[in-house]
């Protein structure tokens, strides 16, 4: 098309795009999209833009121009003998047609009979408005009065559209033929120095990328989906865990997590400048843990230091999804009659850690807490074998660990058949009466916990040794899009059970 405007334009002067498009028996668009590849290649031909006011046949003026106007079909439906007028109106479009017939002349109403009836009044019409519509679709002068046209828009036969065209002429580097236009600057180009003497084609820089055919979901989603499913099938419940900003009360102190404890650094954990402060807090409640922490009580000595409310109050990003355990735990024990509950949750926690391959400074935990009474570690461990069975897991090991909050503390290891070792999954324990006992709940009720990150069987699952091929800018988005569905932890399928 592009040569074939060329040649057109050596043998004419000058030519409108819309004229070619005619000439050409192509679609005007076409015509446009060849010119822009012409002046892709430089100054071939001028092209100056001028925009045309045009009337064209609405869908409804097309119908008119095809059978008639309303009045004309109005007058040919009306018998010798006359009809009456209910029976006229029936016909599509007949109010406009029929007063207009009437305005015409064509019809008169006869009222010297009972009903009255619509009668011809002219043997014969001219249907001047079909006969106009016609010549309009066809691009012939129609004479068209301005007040005609006036009419047939406000009857929405016509309307009037602007059609942007250009008028070509020949440019100051007219040629018949196209150079083909480099696209890409090779290796080869560099080498050989050849890229000097070749012309490029320029950038678009409004040019559209190419839409994405659907959103996937990353492996992080996919094996919290799996890790949701499983607890759901155990019974459990589902915690609120949208707050990403917690304070130091229900993040350390209610968790007996001393304040001088090495965590509650800001080495450890990203503290909030504004608002630096929490101020409501449960006073009671507050006073016990308060109390717990200074003297202890309950049976414990407690830790013996000056308790500083000041230290409580900071706002941090929580450090731990156990700050929410701690926020249902103080709930469920203001409840009148304790009820036995499991509750997991699995969302964000941040810590101020050195950034290394397996290391992030926010991350998923994945967190279950089972409260119940009289609850045992047998209990602890038979609700792993179960939860990390449904994943695919049998071998476990368990080893004596530390936390503030839970005595005793396990270690939860498995051994992975793939990488052919033992590999740590997470911790656990059983919540300590230091913690339970100042929210009010039954000195008979046991509360075991565990807690693991989502990112590292997301990382074994995956077959990842870096943290940030998983998140972060560097992810492979095509890595996004071919990932198994399954997230299985140990690459087989989980059992029906
Ligand atoms: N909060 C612990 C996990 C844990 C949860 C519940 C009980 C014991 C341990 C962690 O951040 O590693």
């Amino acid at each position: 098309m592009a040569e074939r405007i060329l040649k057109y334009l050596s043998e004419n002067s000058e030519v409108n795009t819309l004229k070619l498009a005619e000439v050409f028996k192509e679609d005007h668009q076409k015509v446009i999209g060849a010119l822009k590849s012409i002046q892709a290649n430089g100054d071939l031909v001028s092209a100056e833009p001028v925009s045309d006011k045009q009337i064209e046949l609405t869908t409804e003026g097309k119908l008119v121009a095809k059978a008639g106007s309303h009045e004309a079909n109005i007058y040919n439906a009306v018998p010798e003998a006359g009809i009456s007028q209910a029976e006229l109106m029936k016909l599509p479009n007949a109010k406009v047609g029929f007063s207009k017939a009437m305005s015409n002349g064509w019809v008169l109403v006869d009222k010297s009979v009972n009903p009255p009836l619509v009668k011809k009044k002219v043997a014969e019409i001219k249907d001047l408005v079909q006969d106009q519509l016609k010549l309009l679709q066809a691009g012939q002068p129609t004479g068209l009065s301005d007040k005609e046209k006036a009419d047939y828009k406000k009857r929405k036969l016509i309307q009037e559209s602007i059609i942007k065209s250009f008028v070509l002429r020949k440019g100051p580097d007219f040629s018949l033929t196209l150079n083909k236009l480099e696209t890409d600057l090779t290796t080869e180009m560099l080498a050989s120095g050849s890229w000097k003497s070749l012309k490029f084609k320029e950038y678009n820089l409004d040019a559209l990328g190419v839409p994405p055919s659907s959103g996937f979901l990353h492996p992080l989603l996919k094996v919290r989906t799996e890790f949701r499913q499983i607890f759901l099938e155990m019974g459990f419940s589902e915690m609120p865990t949208n707050n990403y900003v917690e304070n130091s009360f229900w993040n350390f102190d209610a968790l007996f997590q001393p304040q001088q404890h090495p965590a509650r650094d800001a080495h450890d954990t990203f503290f909030v400048s504004e608002p630096q402060f929490s101020h409501k807090f449960p006073e009671d409640y507050l006073q016990r843990v308060k109390t717990v922490h200074r003297k202890g009580g309950y049976g414990s000595q407690g830790y013996g230091y000056h308790w500083q409310y000041k230290e409580t109050q900071k706002n941090l990003l929580r450090t731990h999804t156990t700050a929410v355990s701690a926020r249902m735990l103080y709930k469920l024990a203001q409840q009148k009659e304790f009820k036995p509950t499991k509750l997991f949750s699995i969302d964000k926690v941040f810590r101020n850690e050195t950034l290394d391959a397996t290391h992030l400074a926010e991350f998923h935990q994945v967190e279950g807490v089972i409260a119940d009474y009289n609850l045992t570690l047998g209990d602890l461990i038979g609700v792993f074998a179960e939860f990390f069975k449904k994943l695919g897991i049998t071998e476990l090991e368990f080893k004596p660990a530390y936390n503030p909050y839970t005595e005793p503390s396990m270690e939860i290891f498995c051994f992975h058949p793939g990488l052919g070792k033992w590999i740590e999954l997470g911790n656990s324990g059983i919540f300590r009466p230091e913690m339970l006992l100042p929210m009010g709940l039954p000195r008979n009720v046991t509360v075991i916990a565990w807690g693991l990150s989502l990112e590292r069987p997301t990382m074994i699952k995956y077959g990842f040794n870096n943290i940030r091929d998983l998140v972060g800018p560097k992810v492979d988005l095509e890595m996004i899009q071919k990932s198994p569905p399954c997230a299985c932890f140990m690459g087989c399928r989980r059992s029906p059970s």
